[in-house]
């Protein structure tokens, strides 16, 4: 079994045992359930493009941060600019959270993005009901349907949709309700990493879709490669999180910006 089904079947598992312990109607009683949303789509026009990410590890990598703390992290992230912050939720293969979000929710004013392996209806009120603003839709694991149905769930709650592809078979996942399109510079099957790959597939996307340049970004020189291409958005984690001050290390990467 390749890890994203690895990932998958441990989900299904996980999702069972929350809806055994949480109702519907319990997270529709949550504190951050009835709320306005912030839009990725404005603030990655409006800031720097960078969706920074809280990451502690992940099955490609490792042990990439288990010191650094998410509130500290975020705050940086949104001072120095960055259109939204991704966090990891998903706990067995990248020690995240839910608290990671709840913890943060009131303290910044830019999009969150949960960051998970979403296949259940459960899970985008779970993403409304800790503070999401975003949900990663990936089409690796999801039926054209299943993208369809999921997006217009989370427009009736309020979430932007990102949606994630790899490959050109993927694109007919689109559909014209998606709020931007992510294309993951790494494959998940065998975390190899092509940002050329990534040009390709973006050139066939309908002209005026958001994209957005995901994983993999290790430079300032792989971000310029990106942009100069056309990208709106860039979704970068490790090379942030790999420091002990990852809030730090993404206020001089965006100082390169300015000059
Ligand atoms: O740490 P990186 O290489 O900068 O990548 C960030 C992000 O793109 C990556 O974490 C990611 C992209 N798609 C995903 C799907 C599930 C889990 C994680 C991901």
């Amino acid at each position: 079994m390749n890890i994203l089904d690895q990932i998958v079947a441990r989900k299904k598992e996980e999702i069972s045992v929350s809806k055994s312990q949480k109702s519907l109607e319990s997270l529709k009683n949550s504190v951050f359930f009835d709320r306005r949303t912030f839009s990725l789509k404005e603030t990655l026009i409006q800031k720097s493009g960078i969706i920074a990410e809280f990451k502690r590890k992940s099955p490609s990598k490792g042990i990439i941060n288990d010191q650094s703390d998410v509130l500290e992290v975020a705050k940086s992230y949104e001072k120095f600019g960055a259109s939204g912050i991704s966090v990891l939720t998903d706990s067995d293969f990248f020690g995240g959270n839910f608290e990671d979000i709840l913890k943060i929710k009131n303290e910044i004013q830019i999009p969150i993005l949960r960051k998970d392996f979403m296949i259940d209806e459960f899970q985008f009120y779970e993403a409304k009901s800790i503070g999401a603003d975003v949900v990663l839709l990936i089409a690796a694991c999801l039926s054209p349907m299943q993208v369809k149905e999921f997006t217009e769930l989370s427009h009736d709650l309020g979430l932007e949709v990102l949606l994630e592809i790899h490959t050109e078979e993927e694109l007919n996942h689109f559909n014209k309700n998606i709020d931007l399109v992510g294309i993951n510079n790494r494959n998940l099957k065998d975390f190899k990493v092509d940002l050329q790959h990534s040009v390709d597939l973006k050139n066939l996307l309908p002209a005026g879709t958001l994209s957005v340049a995901e994983s993999g970004i290790y430079s300032f020189e792989d971000f310029k490669f990106l942009k100069n291409k056309g990208f709106d958005g860039f979704l970068m984690g490790e090379y942030f999180m790999k420091n002990e001050n990852p809030g730090e290390a993404f206020e001089t990467f965006v100082s390169n910006l300015i000059m």
